[in-house]
């Protein structure tokens, strides 16, 4: 089937250049952010069919301006250029970084912190290849030259802070996208949804004193205590930016493990409205699979379902004419990521996707996601008053609502 004539087209971006980063220890089972899990996403969407349905183009590197577009120079350049042209550096420019050297992690391997590990030969190429990957996406949708798209790259990206490497993360694809489309095509108004189960505090940090890009996460925090710690409710922003950071910030561990009754409560209740509202030119999504069920507890512990992705990529469709980039962060549980990965492709080609459990639509949130989104309603009312009047809704299930919701219209018809 033709991919689809563009602007109305769906567009992947991949290379092969990202399987290359991987620990020198070889040893996947203590890296869980390891080559596999694109390899397994990529030969899913192939043996659906779902790639042949799809535009692709040839992915190429960011370039170190694009890059330095969120990052410092000398970031850009300890974690942007490959060996044989690192001896060309003028070292001088590398000195201001908190990274004094690369430390030895347990498993024999080098890593720039326990958890993110450093190839010589490959990291820096991979690295870079993520945020092309991304910022090519960005820019097509913004032309018109396709309607969506979703970028299957690592390392992840959205715990990379200006100057500081951290949780697997190098540098900030879906940031420096933004960054990109506010430079290239002067867009005032650009969403950023984050679903990955931990919080991305490095794209907190670049735009949380800018009013043009609207940050929203959706993520387990417990009060601080799960990683990495960042993205509590009462984080809203600060001078022009303030209002424009909005953190739905799940507590109470996993007693019970929060699913797609809660998810769907979110997005019902904050999430559309607010976006709604703020009504961007495009939306970028920070599309981390690790809240999907089968994520043990320390790199995830939720059960959200793959069907809830779909649903979710399709409700963003509402937005901005329909252009929706999806850019993997992090998800590591090989079927459900690609479980996950296959509905939120479904979704943005137009098909439908799977449908939720009904044990998940007739259940009301559970009592902690109550107090979270009752919470955060009450915090970001003064910013978004549009959000006030779902506060009496959030204890509703999804049929609940819908059901509710119709009643309503018919009245004032
Ligand atoms: O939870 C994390 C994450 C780092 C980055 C995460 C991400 O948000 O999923 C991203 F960035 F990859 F998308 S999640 N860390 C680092 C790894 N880690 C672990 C590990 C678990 C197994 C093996 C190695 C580390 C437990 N707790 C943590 C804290
Ligand atoms: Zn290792
Ligand atoms: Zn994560």
């Amino acid at each position: 089937m033709q991919a689809g004539k563009p602007g109305t087209a769906t567009a992947l971006a991949y290379d092969g250049l990202m399987l290359k980063h991987q620990c020198i220890c070889g040893d996947n089972s203590s890296h869980p952010e390891h080559s596999g899990r694109l390899q397994s996403i990529w030969a899913r969407l192939a043996e659906t069919g779902l790639l042949s349905r799809c535009l692709r183009y040839r992915a190429r590197k960011a370039t170190l301006e694009e890059i330095q577009s969120c990052h410092s120079e000398a970031h850009a350049l300890l974690f942007g250029t490959s060996p044989q042209n690192r001896q060309k550096l003028d070292v001088s420019k590398l000195s201001p970084l908190p990274i004094k050297s690369f430390v030895r992690l347990p498993c024999g391997g080098i890593g720039v912190d326990s958890d993110t590990t450093w190839n010589e030969l490959h990291t820096s190429s991979a690295a870079c290849m993520a945020v092309g990957c991304v910022v090519d996406l960005a820019t097509k949708s913004a032309s018109g030259e396709i309607k969506n798209g979703f970028a299957v790259v690592r390392p992840p990206g959205h715990h990379a802070e200006p100057s500081q490497a951290m949780g697997f993360c190098f540098f900030n694809s879906i940031a420096i996208a933004a960054r990109q489309l506010q430079q290239r095509f002067d867009m005032e108004r650009i969403l950023i949804l984050d679903w990955d189960v931990h919080h991305g505090n490095g794209t907190q940090q670049i735009f949380y004193n800018d009013p043009h890009v609207l940050y929203l996460s959706i993520h387990r925090h417990d009060d601080g205590n799960f990683f990495p710690g960042t993205g509590g409710p009462s984080e809203c922003g600060i001078d022009d930016g303030m209002g424009f950071n909005v953190n739905v910030a799940w507590s109470g561990g996993l007693n019970p493990p929060m699913s797609d009754a809660e998810y769907l409560a979110a997005f019902r209740t904050i999430v559309m409205p607010i976006a709604k509202d703020f009504d961007p030119e495009i939306v970028l999504v920070s599309a981390g699979f690790d809240a999907c069920n089968g994520h043990a507890a320390p790199l995830g512990g939720y059960k959200v379902s793959a069907a809830c992705f779909g649903y979710m990529t399709h409700q963003l469709l509402q937005l901005a004419g329909g252009k929706v980039i999806l850019a993997l962060e992090g998800g590591y549980d090989l079927p459900s990521i690609c479980d996950a990965a296959q509905e939120c492709v479904k979704a943005l080609i137009g098909e439908e996707t799977s449908p939720m459990s009904e044990e998940e639509l007739c259940r009301p949130p559970n009592k902690n996601a109550i107090e979270t989104l009752q919470n955060t309603i009450a915090i970001q009312n003064p910013h978004w008053p549009c959000i006030k009047k779902y506060a009496h809704t959030v204890s509703w299930s999804a049929i609940e609502a819908s059901q509710k919701e119709r009643d309503e219209s018919e009245t004032v018809t």
